[in-house]
């Protein structure tokens, strides 16, 4: 198992390489030149397997011969043991449609799937190399306090996290800013998720700085990070599947940057019988134009009560469009091009009817989020967090009557109380990981979101 960059430089990779890389270095993004099948034997095998197992059995397919298949076993033993359920991402069902419940880790986010797994990972290519890391990230509000967790404590990594000053909920900040570990810092930036994108990005390349300082990404451009999150779709499916006796699914997916619902497109180009996969936004629905009119221009970020999914540019959109343009990196570079200059992109009929082969959106504004938590609130008595609100909005909205459609509960509700508490009236319930944070001591700077400033803040506390 080879990887190669979409923009064509790099060729020739390790999965470890690509791993420790992050960004390619010729600033594109990290794909396996071939991508594993699933045959349907496959598929039956996984319903008597549990998540590990069924993590294991994915992961091993992409991570090549040079991986010690025992220890690969055990780093994700370990990694999903911190889970607070035995099924790690357990499925139920709600009024006709199936949750995917991703928030079962410890900072109550579906970025914990990936990210308790990379920062086991990392401390293991780090031992194994006898290297140190200095982590590099940008949050909306979920990455940064799972990042942070899948790292804390750690010998040989040093973490700098960039979230946008008051544009997070309060948990999301407190998940952060009380981690005090001596190798963590969290820098709340003057400015958007977008200039943290774009600070992480124009970092990683300076090559000079990039080696000098062993940058480490912890961000989706990682492909750990979206190799990780294919596995639950395999995991939903194997669950929802014996339930309805439908060979085909839809997912619906609340999406910001991307990276989780192109994991659920790689799962289906794996093999997995996905019918459609319905990415859901909120006002910021760069994504949403895109599917359904071609139309990928950039507008101002839009606060939202879904935080997380205040996004612009999506950075894994670059790894789909890769696809879109029939693996052709000279085509995707000079979109890319054009794209850093007009900061819009329009696609043509036959484009967009590929993507409409895979995908159908919807966005759904503050007032619609609000409605969907109460409304399935009253239906169900369950209560979705407002991310998850936006997919189940969209999921119930534009699923097939015929197809079963999982939707993915991206955050647990006690991270956006606010939103709760304006739908339902009430508070939802609170994890014991949140007892007391708003007592725990916490640390954070402010900076201007300004990739100079950010780099010299980082040279002078590197590992
Ligand atoms: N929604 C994310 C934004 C960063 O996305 P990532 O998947 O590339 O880490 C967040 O919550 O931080």
């Amino acid at each position: 198992m080879r990887y190669m960059s979409t923009r064509g430089q790099v060729r020739d990779l390790s999965f470890k390489d690509a791993v420790m890389m992050g960004l390619a270095n010729d600033g594109g993004l990290l794909l396996p030149k071939q991508i594993p099948a699933i045959d349907t034997t496959q598929l039956a095998a996984y319903q008597t397997m549990s998540y590990p197992q069924i993590a294991f059995d994915i992961i091993s397919r992409f991570t090549g011969d040079d991986f010690d298949q025992n220890d690969l076993r055990e780093l994700i033993e370990r990694s999903y043991a911190t889970f607070d359920h035995p099924d790690v991402t357990p499925v139920t069902k709600q009024d006709g449609v199936y949750i995917l419940e991703l928030f079962h880790g410890p900072t109550l986010a579906f970025k914990d799937v990936a990210l308790q797994f990379l920062g086991n990972l990392f401390e293991y290519l780090l031992e194994e190399r006898n290297e140190k890391m200095n982590i590099l990230g940008a949050t909306s509000g979920d990455t940064g306090s799972a990042a942070i967790y899948g790292v804390r404590g750690k010998d040989r990594i040093n973490i700098f996290i960039m979230h946008p000053d008051g544009k997070v909920s309060p948990i999301q900040k407190l998940q952060m800013t009380t981690v005090t570990d001596e190798n963590v810092f969290n820098l709340a930036i003057r400015g958007t998720f977008d200039d943290g994108q774009r600070i992480v990005k124009e970092t990683f390349n300076d090559l000079d700085f990039k080696a000098n300082y062993s940058l480490g990404a912890v961000n989706s451009i990682n492909w750990a990070r979206v190799l990780a999150q294919i596995v639950y779709y395999f995991y939903a499916y194997s669950r929802v599947q014996p339930e309805t006796g439908c060979e085909k699914i839809d997912f619906s997916v609340p999406t910001g940057n991307f990276g989780d619902i192109f994991a659920g497109y790689m799962a289906k180009r794996m093999g997995l019988p996905v019918d459609k996969l319905i990415l859901a936004t909120n006002e910021n629905n760069i994504l949403s134009r895109f599917v359904l009119n071609g139309d990928y221009s950039v507008g101002d970020v839009v606060e939202t009560l879904s935080p997380s999914m205040d996004i612009q540019i999506a950075s894994n959109f670059e790894r789909y469009l890769y696809y879109l343009l029939g693996e052709d990196s000279e085509s995707l570079c000079g979109l890319m091009e054009s794209f850093a200059t007009s900061k819009s992109l329009q696609f043509d009929g036959q484009l967009q009817a590929k993507v409409r082969e895979d995908f159908d959106s919807l966005t759904v504004d503050k007032a619609a989020t609000v409605d969907q938590i109460r409304d399935f609130h009253q239906r169900t008595g369950y209560v979705l967090d407002p991310h998850t609100a936006v997919g189940v909005r969209a999921g119930e909205r534009l699923s097939d009557p015929d197809v079963p459609v999982v939707c993915l509960a991206t955050a647990h509700p006690a991270k956006f109380g606010d939103a709760v508490q304006q739908a339902i009236g009430q508070d939802p319930e609170r994890p014991a990981s949140l007892d007391g944070i708003e007592q725990r001591d916490s640390r954070c700077e402010l900076i201007d979101a300004e990739t100079e400033k950010v780099k010299a803040y980082l040279a002078q506390r590197a590992r």
